[in-house]
């Protein structure tokens, strides 16, 4: 009986998804029609058709994406509401459809009207009788879950003869235990009030979200990127908006969901792709990272990009008249100084000859040089190779990367560090930018610090900027020179030609919104970096204090302080864990407390009857860990993450690779052996260390030598509490 009524209810949602599919298919032919035109407008001829024609393919094609994006899981949701209010159903999706009498046929999910989807309660249902989940594989409706939200117009409904019988057993359950695999899920379906609220919060000034493990701080904040792009089309697409996560790994792992949801003005990157042009994806060692991410550096960095560049010329000598010119050191001195003065020192490229020329002039004191003249003095100077060399090397252009090599010189770090960096930071310095692939291997903590020095230095004047008197054909041949490098020619340099530089100008850094993920691990040279690309933007922030892999969260705090000075900042806090088992979080929660982390604790709401398994004291570890991994794999659908002390990652990938029973199962793991780069196919079993996990998720995982990765670093706690709150079904550790 009720089977029969959930198939009855299952197919009259289906002949509604029957209809909005052929909508959806004749809404796509009509997007290729207008693109198809587009491109007819350009043959016109005429520069307006050319115009017409980008802007309409350009309609087109996101119209297309959004089109294709949209199949899965096109319409998720249903409600019905008072007739007062509309006795008709109302539909929500992942975009907005209308019928062919334009009438609304699926509302966007982050349109206004459906805005009541995710924030009616039964406490106060907002005139909703009844909210209905549609379960869907591709265009099959494979289930349907509702939720009274109002019984007692319900019963005024059903006596008006409407029928709204409720089936189900909870829709977020079932989306709660089906089992994962490598990317992150769209939630759009089943998002929970409170995350509703952080979603469609205004988009001025700073959204902070803030929330213990598992409480949906990432989806939620995906989801508001999705929702200010539709609701502010006009700001953040033509601005743009920036994602910024802890690590590749991550951002791969989210990128499903903003396609899915429709997104195309949006850039994801992870913290070592922020700086245009450059990618980096190794982290230095702790005990590095820690004096890269200071913002002491800031300060190293500003008087590097000040300094003479090491084998320039230190003097120019030449015979003009009855004058013997020299610009000595001092001279030179007060020269350079003066140009510091006025700006950014590549901004100054034009001025270069201009005032060398000044400070020679100022020697010129026989009376036939004098009676020359200046301008003939300029013009003879300026026909001078000798002179046009020496300017050109004495203020050379200089990219961030040219100056961050400087800095492996002892000397040169020593005078730029004094007072700043003991003498042991700057050994550390030193170590991590020796060796030959230092140069071109720069790490993810690298990155801030040639952000500051492309800012000290400025971009290198293209030759329109340059102004119109200064006779600088000099400046215009370097700066030719340096345009033969081109963007791709930079970045894909050979080993050969070390650092390789910036493609982009700072101009072009700015976003209209700026979203951090795992804010929490930001360092203040990461904040100032991140800070760069948002001083007029609005922004989300999102984090969790606990997970913390910073060891000065104060001085980190100060910075981002500084950075979102002046904006108003809106709290914002998620308190439900939906990610673990609620015996696996127990088990997180107290040793949170166990070891003083002051963390936010979430409830868990899903109970699966496994407890956590803790194996101590394995004589042989390798066979210990085979028998957990290999138990997990057997009892998970989904994915297994083995984690382990950064020091033992190829000894534990080289047993995954030895053990048949994986052989389909890791087949990465042999790939990864001694690569310091996590696998990154679509195996289910993965070795990953602790910091890999940042903001992933597992069905099952296993935790080798906790103990190990606690002791790893400063915060190595924090670590290992974020590794034990990976785990959506089976947590097991072994020592
Ligand atoms: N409303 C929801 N319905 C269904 N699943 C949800 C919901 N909210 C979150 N989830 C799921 O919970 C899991 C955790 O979400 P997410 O990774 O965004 O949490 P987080 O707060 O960023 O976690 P952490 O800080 O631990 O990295 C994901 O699998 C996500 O899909």
């Amino acid at each position: 009986m009720a089977d029969q009524l959930v198939d009855r209810e299952v197919a009259s949602e289906q002949a509604f998804v029957d209809r909005v599919y052929q909508q959806l298919e004749r809404a796509g032919v009509a997007a290729q029609q207008l693109a198809k035109e587009g491109h007819s407008r350009g043959r016109l001829g005429h520069e307006g058709g050319l115009v017409e024609r980008d802007a309409m393919v350009f309609q087109a094609a996101k119209r297309i994406a959004q089109l294709d994006a949209a199949h899965e899981g096109l319409v998720f949701g249903r409600l019905d509401m008072t007739a007062a209010v509309d006795p008709l159903p109302r539909y929500v999706g992942r975009i907005g459809l209308r019928d062919d009498n334009h009438d609304s046929l699926i509302i966007d999910w982050r349109a206004p009207a459906a805005a009541v989807f995710y924030q009616a309660t039964a406490a106060e249902p907002h005139e909703v009788i009844r909210r209905r989940v549609l379960r869907c594989t591709g265009p099959r409706v494979v289930g349907v879950e509702d939720e009274l939200l109002d019984a007692e117009a319900l019963t005024d409904a059903e006596a008006a003869g409407r029928e709204l019988p409720i089936v189900g057993e909870g829709a977020l359950m079932a989306q709660l235990s089906r089992a994962r695999d490598r990317s992150m899920h769209s939630i759009v379906a089943t998002i929970q009030a409170e995350q509703d609220k952080a979603i469609r919060a205004p988009s001025k000034g700073v959204v902070s979200i803030s929330g213990g493990p598992g409480t949906g701080k990432t989806v939620v904040a995906l989801h508001r990127a999705a929702y200010l792009l539709y609701n502010e089309r006009r700001r953040y697409e033509s601005g743009g908006v920036l994602i910024v996560g802890p690590s590749g790994v991550f951002m791969r792992y989210i990128e499903r969901v903003l396609p899915s949801l429709g997104e195309t003005a949006v850039a994801l990157r992870s913290l070592g792709e922020v700086v245009d042009g450059f990618r980096a994806t190794r982290h230095d060692e702790p005990a590095v990272a820690d004096v890269k991410g200071s913002e002491r550096m800031a300060e190293v960095m500003r008087r590097a990009a000040r300094q003479q560049a090491p084998g320039s010329p230190t003097e120019y000598r030449v015979f003009f008249r009855d004058d013997r010119i020299h610009l000595d050191r001092g001279a030179l001195g007060r020269v350079r100084r003066h140009l510091m003065s006025q700006g950014r020192r590549n901004k100054q490229l034009p001025r270069v000859s201009a005032a060398l020329l000044d400070a020679m002039w100022r020697q010129v004191r026989g009376e036939r040089g004098r009676e020359h003249g200046r301008e003939k003095f300029d013009d003879e100077m300026l026909s001078r190779n000798d002179f046009l060399d020496f300017a050109l090397g004495w203020w050379p252009p200089l990219d961030a990367p040219t100056v961050l090599s400087w800095l492996r010189d002892p000397e040169f770090l020593a005078r730029v560090a004094e007072g700043v960096l003991s003498t042991e930071e700057q050994r550390l310095l030193l170590k991590s930018w020796s060796g030959t692939t230092a140069t071109v291997n720069l790490s993810i903590e690298d990155m801030p610090l040639l952000d500051e020095l492309r800012y000290a230095l400025g971009d290198v004047p293209h030759k329109a900027d340059d102004e119109r008197d200064d006779p600088v054909s000099l400046i215009e041949g370097a700066v030719d020179i340096q345009e033969l490098m081109t963007a791709s020619d930079r970045e894909y340099a050979p080993s050969g030609r070390a650092w390789s530089a910036p493609t982009h100008s700072i101009e072009d850094d700015p976003f209209a919104h700026v979203l951090i993920d795992e804010a929490q691990d930001l360092t203040p040279m990461q904040w100032r970096m991140v800070g760069r690309r948002g001083r007029t933007a609005s922004w989300t922030i999102v984090g969790d204090p606990a997970q913390s892999s910073w060891p000065a969260p104060e001085e980190a705090a100060a910075v981002r302080a500084a950075v979102l000075e002046g904006k108003q900042i809106h709290e914002f806090h998620l308190s439900t864990n939906y990610r673990n088992s609620a015996e696996i979080y127990d088990f997180a929660a107290a040793y949170a407390g166990r070891v003083g982390l002051n963390a936010d604790l979430p409830e868990a709401v899903r109970r699966t009857g496994a407890e956590p398994t803790v194996i101590t004291g394995s004589a042989d570890l390798e066979a210990a860990t085979r028998e957990a991994v290999v138990g997990t794999a057997g009892r998970v659908n989904g994915t297994v993450g083995v984690v382990v002390p950064a020091a033992r990652r190829s000894e534990v990938n080289a047993w995954l690779a030895s053990w048949p029973e994986l052989a389909d199962d890791a087949r990465g793991a042999r790939a990864a052996i001694d690569s310091s780069v996590p696998p990154s196919g679509d195996d289910r079993v993965v070795v990953l260390t602790g910091l890999d996990t940042k903001g992933l998720e597992f069905d099952g995982i296993v935790v080798v030598s906790p103990d190990e990765i606690e002791a790893e670093s400063a915060t190595g706690r924090a670590t290992l509490y974020v590794v034990l709150t990976r785990a959506t079904q089976l947590l097991t550790t072994v020592s």
